[in-house]
């Protein structure tokens, strides 16, 4: 089933927008090409709905804001939901200002997410309507523990349930749930917390993985998310083995989803099922 996500990006090759920030948004672009999806990366709000109507899924990430890229963002989500193509949020830096804060609650309140992906701090501070974080990075205080993750498997099944949207939650542990049933994650690497923009390539990815699994969201996020994992590890053998470091590393990741099969993720995923 979880190999089938990906085999369905790859023979269905749909077209995703991205309005994302300028830090990160070549990997995003080069990500979404590796998984056999097609990125299209424009802001401008001119043509943000035409955009959306060609695209085939949105993903809209807060990490460098403007008023212009907010206009865009809620132009191209309200025409997404209308022609029912799946939206993404990454509410990057949620609680590093009220003005990212403002910005997720409209955005919540205008759009109907199919998925919304951000690391832990974020989505409490969503869920909340304050919280904190390190600038864009998880605050190490909220850090899912084998302690807390009865709690935040409960929080992240309310809060699925609350939004409509699949709530996917990356850390060292990731979760992705609906308000039925959660994936508890376990792939994925310590070094990814190294390389910037691991979050927002996998929202590019989860964006792709659901525009070719429309009828299976849930399962489609959490191959999203098990492939990125699953490539954080196989790009840090590499990196490892050649004694290099985290710049060549985000480029083994990129290799590893070109390379990542079906089977191989079947096969390379650890998870359960609550
Ligand atoms: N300590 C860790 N161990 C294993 N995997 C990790 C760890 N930290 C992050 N990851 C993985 O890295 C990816 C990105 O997660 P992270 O929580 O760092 O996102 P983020 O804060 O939104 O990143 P960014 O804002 O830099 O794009 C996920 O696939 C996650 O599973
Ligand atoms: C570092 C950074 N700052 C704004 S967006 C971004 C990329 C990771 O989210
Ligand atoms: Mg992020």
């Amino acid at each position: 089933m979880l190999g089938e996500m990906l085999e369905n990006v790859r023979k269905k090759s749909p077209l995703i927008q991205n309005i994302t920030n300028y830090v990160t948004a070549n990997d995003c672009a080069n990500i979404t090409l590796a998984c056999g999806a097609s990125p299209t990366m424009s802001d401008g709000e001119e043509e943000a709905v035409e955009m959306a109507t060609l695209c085939d899924g949105l993903n809209i990430n807060m990490g460098t804001l403007h008023p212009r890229s907010i206009k865009a963002m809620l132009l191209a989500g309200k025409q997404s939901n209308v022609c029912g193509h799946p939206v993404v949020l990454d509410p990057v830096g949620a609680g590093a200002s009220s003005y990212r804060m403002e910005t997720a609650a409209a955005l919540l309140s205008e759009i109907q997410f199919a998925a919304i992906r951000g690391n832990i701090s974020e989505i409490k501070t969503l869920a909340n309507g304050k919280g904190s974080s390190k600038g864009v990075d998880a605050d190490a205080a909220d850090a899912i523990t084998e302690d807390t993750l009865p709690d935040m498997i409960a929080f992240a099944k309310e809060y699925a349930g609350i939004t409509g949207a699949v709530i996917a939650v990356s850390g060292a542990i990731d979760i992705v749930s609906d308000s039925k049933k959660a994936y508890v994650i376990r792939n994925g690497h310590s070094v990814m917390a190294q390389i910037t923009g691991c979050g927002c390539m996998l929202s590019s990815l989860t964006a792709a993985y659901l525009a070719a699994n429309p009828e299976h969201h849930l399962e489609a996020a959490a191959a999203a998310s098990i492939a990125m994992g699953l490539c954080g590890q196989l790009a840090y053998d590499k990196m490892a083995a050649q004694q290099a470091g985290n710049s060549s590393c985000r480029n083994y990741l990129i290799d590893a989803v070109y390379h990542l099969t079906g089977e191989q993720l079947e096969r390379g995923a650890n998870y359960e099922l609550y």
